[in-house]
């Protein structure tokens, strides 16, 4: 994809989830892999009224070349794209469901969002709840540094969701499966859902190659 047709997407898709109210006010941030280094949303701008020139474009090494500031959370970018190499893109919201489950206590750190549906074993993965750190705090990044590419999706305590996918549009799709299988969990909360078999997650996972590394390395039961 040519830079051109990368701001592009990055400017229609970020605005569409606003829209949909995946994102409120200045929060959340999206980047996206291009030949010579990577665009990133600028700090505090809202995801609906990004504009394709105002975007911050860095090189390979982070640095600056062109555009706004970058966002805040670029450590916690850089980290996926250095542990995961098919990374292409990265989500990161504070879209509501995703975020009340980072908030609840009890839920499992390693197994946050349970394998309730196909779709978020397939788009989705082994989501890990990461321990809560201020809004970029480069410690973010090292955190994800150490999950060594296993998981294309965590949960920041108290804070939101990241998803890194192949492309632009995977990472979109996958950050809203996530929020829409926190929030059938959420509504099943008292209900002791049935959940899918290991055989059935792995099923799926034999069939799916996206995410196929952290699938293979961390299989879900
Ligand atoms: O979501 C955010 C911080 O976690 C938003 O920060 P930025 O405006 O710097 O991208
Ligand atoms: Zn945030």
């Amino acid at each position: 994809m040519s830079e051109k047709a990368a701001r592009q997407s990055l400017v229609r898709l970020s605005r569409t989830l606003f829209e949909r109210g995946y994102s409120v006010g200045s929060a959340g941030n999206i980047s996206v892999a291009i030949e010579d280094g990577l665009l990133i949303t600028p700090t505090n701008a809202c995801l609906g009224f990004l504009e394709e020139e105002r975007i911050c474009k860095l090189d390979h090494q982070g640095r600056h070349l062109s555009g706004d500031l970058p966002s805040k959370e670029i450590f916690l970018h850089r980290a996926f794209y250095a542990t995961r190499p098919s990374t292409g893109a990265v989500v990161h919201l504070h879209s509501t469901y995703a975020t009340v489950l980072s908030c609840l206590p009890d839920i499992d750190p390693e197994n946050c969002i349970a394998p309730l549906t196909p779709y978020v074993v397939m788009r989705v993965g082994k989501v890990r709840l990461l321990p809560y750190v201020r809004p970029g705090d480069p410690a973010m990044g090292e955190m994800i540094r150490e999950l060594e590419g296993r998981h294309a999706a965590v949960l920041l305590a108290n804070h939101g969701s990241v998803v890194a996918g192949k492309d632009l549009e995977s990472a979109v799709y996958a950050a809203e499966e996530l929020e829409e299988t926190a929030k059938l969990l959420f509504l099943l909360q008292d209900r002791q859902p049935r959940l899918l078999t290991p055989e059935q997650v792995d099923e799926l996972v034999r069939r799916n190659p996206l995410n196929a590394r952290s699938r293979t390395d961390e299989p879900r039961g």
